[in-house]
């Protein structure tokens, strides 16, 4: 049985279509993420999925159970960590935990071994209140309340979105390690190099999945020779190559501009005398490798219009 699948999701909200047919389908096990900026439809998808939020249309199950018809059940069989912080401030750590617990018929005791690793690293602070607690405590004690009874299937909505370096890192660790115990992580993100960290991802804009596959898997489908071009200006040459004929992609990456060709075989020189010609000195192109990112501009670049601040 398929812990999580979607068919043909829409997601209207008025005029704004959020979702545009989305069909997903995530394996036993898996550490799946759904990769995409602000209002792609991450948390829409994610809310369908976890019975919060009813689709305009399209199927959507959750280890076998509709999730409109069956979300009582569904609900007993998935944790949720809404992208926001949303457990009770005022209650303390172990408050909250024995809360969450209680809701689900279960004890802290009951399922300690499941959160131990998790909740270890907060239990020093068990009587101290949610609300007082740092970003990564927080963060550590919402997964532990998402966890406590047991979820065969586990929704995460940005977790690490506003999180330090640390502790985005000890969230994908504890995810990771989750993996031993079979549960299905679906984690939505909008930090493209986290999709690294995940065994498949769906790449999403604007309300579709753009592609799905292993981050290793995706990357080996970029198909063109990549550059990353720099001079002194990068909004110079954003601007000449996107004059070039044969370009086909341009897109600024840090201090480099990233550039694909619409020619198969090109020789680098050329591009670097064409800038040279056109008023851009001292041009360095190198050939690099493909990064989820570059994979993600490569499928939506044609709504890419980049404009200089
Ligand atoms: N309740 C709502 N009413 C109207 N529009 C909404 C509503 N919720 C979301 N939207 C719109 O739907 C689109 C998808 O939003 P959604 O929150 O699902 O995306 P997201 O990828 O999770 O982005 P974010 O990180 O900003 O939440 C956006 O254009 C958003 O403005």
């Amino acid at each position: 049985m398929t812990p999580i699948s979607a068919k043909n999701i829409v997601m209207n909200y008025g005029k704004v279509k959020a979702l545009d047919a989305v069909s997903l389908k995530v394996e036993k096990g898996e550490l799946f993420g759904l990769i995409g900026p602000d209002g792609a439809g991450k948390t829409s998808l994610i809310k369908i999925l976890g019975t919060l939020l009813l689709a305009t249309s399209g199927t959507a199950e959750i280890e076998g159970m509709d999730v409109v018809k069956q979300y009582q059940n569904i609900r007993r069989q998935i944790g949720y960590m809404p992208g926001k912080f949303s457990l009770y401030q005022d209650l303390t750590v172990e408050e909250n935990l024995n809360f969450y617990a209680s809701i689900f018929g279960t004890t802290l005791e009951e399922n300690y071994d499941l959160i131990k690793d998790i909740y270890q690293q907060i239990e020093p602070f068990k009587k101290r209140r949610a609300g007082k607690l740092s970003g990564g405590m927080k963060q550590k004690l919402a997964l532990s309340c998402a966890l406590i009874h047991k979820p065969k299937v586990l929704f995460l909505d940005e977790p690490t979105r506003g999180v330090d370096p640390v502790s985005r890192q000890d969230l994908w660790d504890m995810l990771q390690s989750l993996k031993k115990d079979n549960i299905t992580i679906l984690v939505s993100t909008a930090y493209m190099e986290e999709a690294l960290l995940c065994d498949r991802i769906s790449l999403m804009d604007h309300g579709k999945i753009l592609a799905t596959n292993s981050p290793d898997g995706l990357i080996a489908n970029f198909d063109k020779p990549l550059y990353a071009i720099r001079s002194g200006n990068s909004f110079n040459i954003i601007k000449k190559l996107k004059a070039y004929e044969h370009a086909n992609s341009v897109y600024p990456f840090g201090d480099w501009v990233h550039y694909t060709d619409k020619r198969d075989m090109i020789d680098p020189l050329e591009i670097k005398t064409y800038l040279e010609n056109n008023d851009t000195p001292n041009v360095e192109i190198k050939q690099i490798k493909a990064s989820v990112e570059d994979c993600y501009m490569s499928l939506t670049s044609k709504n890419q219009n980049y404009e200089p601040a």
